[in-house]
């Protein structure tokens, strides 16, 4: 982990969720304020609970996030939510092309590049998602896959205040297999030059957290390889007991 860089810790719930998941809510707000002077952490819960849970978290260390937002700010597109929306639910961040939107709404590196450059208009901070599947990886195209995606799906008006890179390859997904630490730092390593030589100053402090089957066993091995600056937590991310062993192990590192 780059020392310079304070890490965060992100939990994003997906489809799960009910009102009763508060109480994990709960436990999560008061274990973050034991960690918050060492790690950020923010928790992405389905967008109907982002309002009550964005309440609950108010004027407390813990963000809370939404899980998508549309391009525009409003109009004619049922179902979907803004990234205006989401911050007058009391959001301070959204993810964008999670592979998950990728995959199953057959999102673009344009059309993800849209979203977040919506939530930067909003006042969110666009957590963007990018990584190769293992198709990808079988062909030995990571660095260009990751490379294409960066480029194409971050905004150019990206700071490190108002953008987090998640890199999550597909294959590490819920599935309990991670990237060796060699293989995480390669990856990683080149999404910081990119960064750097496309943003300057602000690419090389832009946080850049790994995701993909982040576990407490595995957090602290992953959280200190270069330029890791946090994790973005799946499964692990649903008990607050596992969410903060893997933002305790990050913030010892
Ligand atoms: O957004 C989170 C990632 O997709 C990782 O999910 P996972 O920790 O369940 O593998």
């Amino acid at each position: 982990m780059t020392q310079s860089i304070k890490p965060l810790v992100a939990g994003n719930w997906k489809m799960n969720g009910l009102a009763a998941s508060r109480s994990e809510l709960e436990a999560m707000i008061a274990g973050a304020a034991g960690l918050s002077d060492r790690v950020d952490l923010a928790i992405f819960p389905p967008a109907l609970l982002v309002p009550a849970f964005a309440a609950a978290a108010a004027n407390t260390v813990l963000g809370v996030g939404g899980q998508d937002c549309h391009a525009a700010p409003s109009g004619a597109h049922t179902g979907d939510i803004s990234a205006e929306m989401l911050k007058d639910a009391g959001a301070t961040a959204v993810i964008v092309g999670h592979s998950e939107r990728r995959t199953d709404h057959g999102e673009t590196d344009a059309m993800v590049r849209a979203k977040a450059e919506a939530a930067l208009r909003a006042g969110l901070v666009a957590v963007v998602c990018i990584g190769e599947t293992l198709d990808e990886r079988d062909r030995d195209v990571t660095l260009d896959v990751v490379g294409t995606q960066l480029a194409g799906s971050v905004p150019d008006a990206a700071t490190a205040a108002t953008v987090v890179i998640a890199y999550e390859p597909v294959w590490a997904i819920g599935t309990g297999r991670t990237p060796t630490t060699d293989d995480v730092a390669k990856v990683h390593g080149f999404i910081r030059e990119k960064l750097a030589a496309r943003f300057g100053d602000e690419g090389a402090v832009l946080r850049i957290l790994y995701g993909g089957s982040v576990k407490p066993g595995n957090a602290a091995d992953l959280m200190a390889v270069p330029h890791v600056n946090g994790a973005l937590v799946g499964g692990a991310s649903l008990k607050a007991t596992d969410f903060l062993a893997i933002a305790s192990a990050c913030a010892a590192t």
